[in-house]
């Protein structure tokens, strides 16, 4: 639909792939990608990347009602740290509050079956209407004058970035430009991608953690003695720690309720095929339906039961077709790019998550009863472990904070600069 819309054919994530100059593009741009966000890359966003989980730990000892906005401010922030080489330290930050909006009304248009009909689907030409006479293009589709379009404003902050003196990925893609042709909006998405891929995506998995952690405390006493035996209470986990239980538990909460439900981008074959019976003719439009497979009783008996320990060795262990045991990050060449970035951010903000807190039900102030648990709207009380894990909690808070001053820096532009 965003192809459609017209914003896409510049961005590798809305791009048809159908001519070979078209998949040429695509494969550089999913290259340059890498080279921000890749496997290879990921290595070097460890250390800041733990700091801002740290600081969401702190955060949550002063303010833990607010804990989705400071998971979305963590997950903003690493993106930032990496795409502009400046962190985001206020949860006003126009950076959030405008791009994670940005993002909720994207999810309006793309995700298919959320509401019927889908008015830009069943006539495809509604989506060539200029924004201002388009309602239901939320924004996302031709503005009249395109130097009022939101690529300006990441192209400008993007620019911003590339005279700044901590390396980051929109210096590099300036570098890069010569040698790929880049284009001012090709830039200016490479460098948006991360934002919108990476921070809504990343916090909804944190907020998903908690409700496990909340709904099912069970499973929280064997990650508990774990944490206690190999990490003890003096320092929150590293990477470095072996937790096979923690492992699971956060490859259960990519299961469990995974993000993208009916996977990310629409991919469609190169050539007609024949698979099962069915016959998928070439540019036929096919989405994974993550949501099925992760809830297929075959592998996931009780699929709403959050339980890691389907993925440790035990008699709850099924055999699934993928190595990692989920299909949360997609498959093939769409799949996602910031997949070892997200999988080493979860794992260290969830870890320190249970190593640090119990969370614990809600109090009504006005009954003084517990608020139960609703999967849509759920509140929850945070409380540090122990004392002396609230001491940890804090010493390493401020010490990540030293360490990230070193990004602090303001934008001169938010998304209203350029809508003026
Ligand atoms: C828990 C966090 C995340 C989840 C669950 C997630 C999930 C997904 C899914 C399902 C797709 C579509 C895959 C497909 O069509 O097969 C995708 C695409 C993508 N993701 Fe992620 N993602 C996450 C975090 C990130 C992060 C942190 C970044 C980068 C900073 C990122 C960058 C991308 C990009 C660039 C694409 C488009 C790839 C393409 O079309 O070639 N994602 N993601």
């Amino acid at each position: 639909m965003f192809a459609e819309l017209g914003v896409g054919q510049m961005n590798l994530l809305h791009k048809y792939t159908y001519t070979r100059e078209q998949r040429e593009r695509f494969r550089d741009l999913r290259k340059l990608t890498h080279q921000g966000v890749g496997v290879q890359q990921v290595q070097r966003h460890r250390e800041f990347q733990d700091n801002e989980s740290k600081v969401v730990a702190y955060d949550l000892l002063t303010t833990p009602e607010n804990y989705v906005t400071h998971f979305e401010r963590y997950a903003t922030s690493v993106v930032c740290i990496i795409g502009f080489g400046r962190r985001v330290s206020d949860v006003k930050d126009p950076l959030i509050t405008e791009v994670l909006a940005f993002m909720q009304s994207a999810a309006e248009v793309a995700v298919i079956a959320k509401d019927f009909p889908r008015v830009m689907e069943s006539f495809p030409w509604l989506s060539k209407v200029p924004n201002c006479l388009a309602p239901w293009a939320y924004g996302h589709g031709k503005a009249t004058k395109s130097r009022h379009s939101r690529n300006d404003f990441f192209y400008t902050v993007a620019q911003e970035a590339n005279q700044c003196v901590e390396e980051n990925y929109s210096k590099f893609l300036f570098r890069e430009a010569p040698k790929y042709n880049l284009h001012p909006q090709e830039i200016s998405n490479l460098a948006a991608n991360l934002l919108g891929a990476g921070a809504d995506t990343s916090s909804s998995t944190l907020a998903t953690a908690v409700l496990a952690m909340r709904a099912f405390p069970e499973t929280l006493q064997p990650a508990w003695e774990e944490l206690n035996r190999i990490v003890g209470k003096s320092r929150s986990p590293s990477l470095e720690d072996d937790l096979p239980y923690m492992r699971a538990f956060v490859k259960e909460v990519f299961r469990w309720r995974s993000v993208a439900v009916i996977g990310g981008t629409a991919h469609a074959p190169t050539q007609s095929d024949c698979w099962n019976g069915y016959f998928i003719p070439k540019g036929c439009w096919i989405q994974g339906n993550v949501w099925a497979i992760h809830h297929n009783e075959r592998e996931f008996p009780d699929p709403d039961r959050f339980n890691p320990r389907r993925f440790l060795d035990t008699e709850d262990r099924r055999p699934f077709p993928g190595e990692k045991g989920y299909m949360t990050f997609g498959w093939g060449r769409r799949s996602c790019a910031g997949q070892y970035l997200a999988e080493q951010g979860t794992y260290l903000s969830v870890a320190r998550l249970v190593w640090g807190f119990r969370v614990e039900p809600a109090i009504d102030e006005k009954t003084g009863e517990e608020i139960p648990v609703d999967i849509f709207a759920y509140t929850v009380k945070f409380t540090p472990r122990d004392e002396t894990i609230l001491q940890t909690i804090q010493r390493e808070g401020e010490r990540a904070l030293d360490d990230l001053a070193k990004y602090e820096r303001e934008t001169k532009y938010t998304f209203g600069t350029f809508s003026k």
